[in-house]
């Protein structure tokens, strides 16, 4: 390519970005006029409601159906999320607890749903983004309730029975585990890889495989082992990206979760009802009584009415030694017509039914 050529293409990129600058400008006006909607349409008493987690699924949806490359639909979709959230920063700066510290993947899962325009804070424990969110210290709170290879968070689970909150939005994040050392790490002397229990599981052939005989130390998360190898010489961490980037550590080995697929589902919950967006999840808590052909009763409903359940765990009920809670999750929203039959049947037969909340199923 002539030096010609690149100028003149550059010259164009130039005069783009321009149009670019002035239509996001213009986008991030509609907003503050949106807002100013808003707050003029408030009865007394009334607080606003700025954030619309169905007004952005179908904001984002429609980007990618109309997309039309070169740049992929999620690419796009990422670059969308973002101009959203700058937007949604000038009607009101969200604030985001996580389970933390820094680097950890509830904190990326967080930005892929809310986009980096948010005040996030990082809390030590999932109880503790609970607690922070009824408590109305923060807006939402996103925490991890299910890992493709190793099941469901059962402390997310449990936090559910403690605390009325609602469920108003999920995230998926592929997760890339990478075994990282510091600086001052001699790594042919490693005698302790510090992870957090769960990616220790996720990773557990790989370290049979190359590391059988060095010692495996579970902490509280990812991000905190990373910290603690930065300080030592004869240790290695398990993390992701951000830990990594965050601690300034090398990659010693890349990907090596034992299963490629290798997925967690994070959820935003909140305080905040979503309105329906015809393509949203449901998830509840129930217990039945402790009888034979409880939870055949529990899901007939969902089958007699085409009702698809993508999940259900069992978790031991707090009332009881040997009684149980069901967590399901299903497609539909708790205001759809079939689905508000579906739980009246199921609520008849049991001993408790709460709705935690219906969402958008995750766009990205
Ligand atoms: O449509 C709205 O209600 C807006 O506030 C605008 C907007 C956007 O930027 O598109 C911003 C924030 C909301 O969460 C949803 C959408």
């Amino acid at each position: 390519m002539s030096e010609q050529e690149l100028k003149a293409l550059r010259v164009r990129i130039d005069s783009l970005d321009e149009k670019v600058l002035e239509l996001i400008s213009e986008r991030a006006r509609c907003a503050q006029e949106v807002a100013r909607v808003k707050m003029a349409s408030l009865a007394e008493g009334e607080v606003p409601v700025f954030y619309r987690p169905e007004r952005e699924a179908q904001v984002l949806k429609r980007v990618m159906e109309r997309n039309q490359g070169p740049l992929g639909n999620e690419e796009m979709a990422r670059l969308f999320r973002e101009i959203m959230s700058s937007c949604l920063a000038l009607e009101q700066p969200l604030k985001v607890a996580y389970l933390g510290p820094e680097g950890t993947f509830t904190q990326a899962a967080a930005m892929k749903h809310f986009g980096h325009a948010v005040i996030s804070k990082p809390m030590a424990a999932i109880d503790e983004v609970f607690r922070e969110v009824a408590a109305g210290a923060v807006n939402f709170g996103v925490v991890p309730v299910e890992n493709s290879t190793e099941g469901a968070v059962n402390h997310t689970l449990d936090s559910f029975l403690e605390h009325d909150m609602v469920i108003c939005g999920e995230v998926e994040l592929r997760i890339h585990h990478h075994l990282l050392v510091g600086e001052n790490t001699k790594t042919d002397s490693i005698s302790r890889i510090y992870s957090h229990a769960q990616s220790l599981a996720q990773c557990r052939k790989w370290l049979d495989a190359h590391y059988p005989n060095v010692e495996r130390v579970a902490v509280s998360s990812n991000a905190e082992a990373a910290k603690r190898v930065k300080g030592e010489w004869n240790s290695a961490a398990i993390a992701g990206d951000m830990a990594a980037g965050l601690y300034g550590l090398t990659r010693l080995a890349e990907k090596i979760e034992d299963r490629p697929d290798n997925s967690t589902r994070f959820l935003m919950i909140g305080s905040q009802e979503v309105p329906p967006t015809g393509d949203d999840k449901t998830s509840i808590i129930v217990s039945m009584s402790n009888k034979p052909g409880a939870l055949h009763e529990l899901l007939v409903p969902f089958h007699d009415n085409g009702i698809d359940l993508t999940r259900i765990e069992t978790r031991p009920s707090r009332s009881g030694k040997w009684t149980y809670v069901f967590f399901i999750d299903f497609v539909g929203h708790h205001r759809d017509p079939l689905v508000k039959s579906v739980l009246e049947k199921i609520s008849q037969e049991a001993v408790a039914l709460k709705v935690l909340g219906s969402y958008p199923k995750a766009v990205l």
